[in-house]
């Protein structure tokens, strides 16, 4: 339970995720998605309730044995110093590397790697500060990705991306769920889900109202409840689309 000035936000929450799962959480504007995925990481802690990361209490691990473990896109961020692009995918080493130590062969290989899936080689010596919205996500997730974590949770991470770097990006979230890693990613299209996702959420009024796989949570009769308008569902090879009823 997370209790905000509003009053309480999240109401005896309870879900178990494993590894190799792509789990995508729905959920209206407030409805407490990124204070789940908060509480996840241990950057907020509830008022009750414990996370377990492994069997054990997300507090008894080192701040930087968590990172290594989890990590996390958020929804926004600002670019205060005017690092190079390079340089803020570099910080996603630390949690493997400590505070200004230098990077290994290893630590390098990740980065490029990382750079490349983003698509971000080209402007490697840019500095963030002078990257559109888009370009500066795609920085953050490659850092997110530098950093391979177990477990990588992303708030609303498709925002600001033009359609083809959506597209990559699912894919490569697919990839990543594949090779056994945790994928947790809040979103407000529910389509965008549908094939990808192992597994749909659905947070409402404080609570998960539903959990399952997403041909039976991403259907018209739960959407059309959760966002208060009639909808239609179309299936065609594999994703489905929704359409307002007139
Ligand atoms: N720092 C804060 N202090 C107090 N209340 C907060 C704070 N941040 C968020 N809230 C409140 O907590 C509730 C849940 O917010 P949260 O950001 O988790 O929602 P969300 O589902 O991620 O929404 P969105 O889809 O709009 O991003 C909202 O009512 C919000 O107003």
């Amino acid at each position: 339970m997370r209790r905000g000035r509003c009053g309480t936000v999240l109401d005896n929450v309870s879900v178990s995720l494993r590894a190799g799962e792509l789990v995508g959480l729905l959920g209206l504007n407030g409805a407490g998605k990124s204070t789940l995925l908060r509480i996840l990481l241990g950057l907020l802690k509830p008022d009750r309730g414990h996370v377990l990361l492994e069997g054990k209490p997300l507090g008894a691990y080192s701040a930087s044995s968590v990172a290594q473990q989890l990590a996390y896109v958020p929804q926004s961020h600002t670019a205060a110093f005017p690092y190079s692009v390079r340089r803020m995918v570099e910080l996603g080493r630390v949690p493997h590397t400590g505070l200004g130590s230098a990077l290994r062969a290893e630590d390098h290989a990740a980065v490029d790697h990382a750079m490349a899936r983003l698509g971000l080689q080209e402007m490697a010596e840019r500095p963030v500060t002078q990257l559109s919205g888009g370009e500066r996500q795609r920085v953050v997730l490659a850092r997110a990705l530098a950093q391979e974590a177990k477990a990588l949770l992303l708030d609303e991470p498709m925002t600001g991306l033009d359609y083809g770097h959506q597209l990559r990006l699912m894919s490569l979230l697919g990839e990543f769920a594949a090779e056994g890693r945790l994928i947790l990613l809040t979103s407000h299209r529910p389509e965008e889900l549908f094939a990808p996702a192992s597994r749909v959420l659905v947070l409402d009024d404080g609570h998960i109202v539903a959990d399952g796989l997403p041909q039976n949570v991403v259907t018209a009769e739960h959407m059309s409840r959760l966002y208060g308008v009639s909808l239609k569902q179309v299936d065609h090879e594999g994703s489905r689309f929704f359409t307002m009823e007139k």
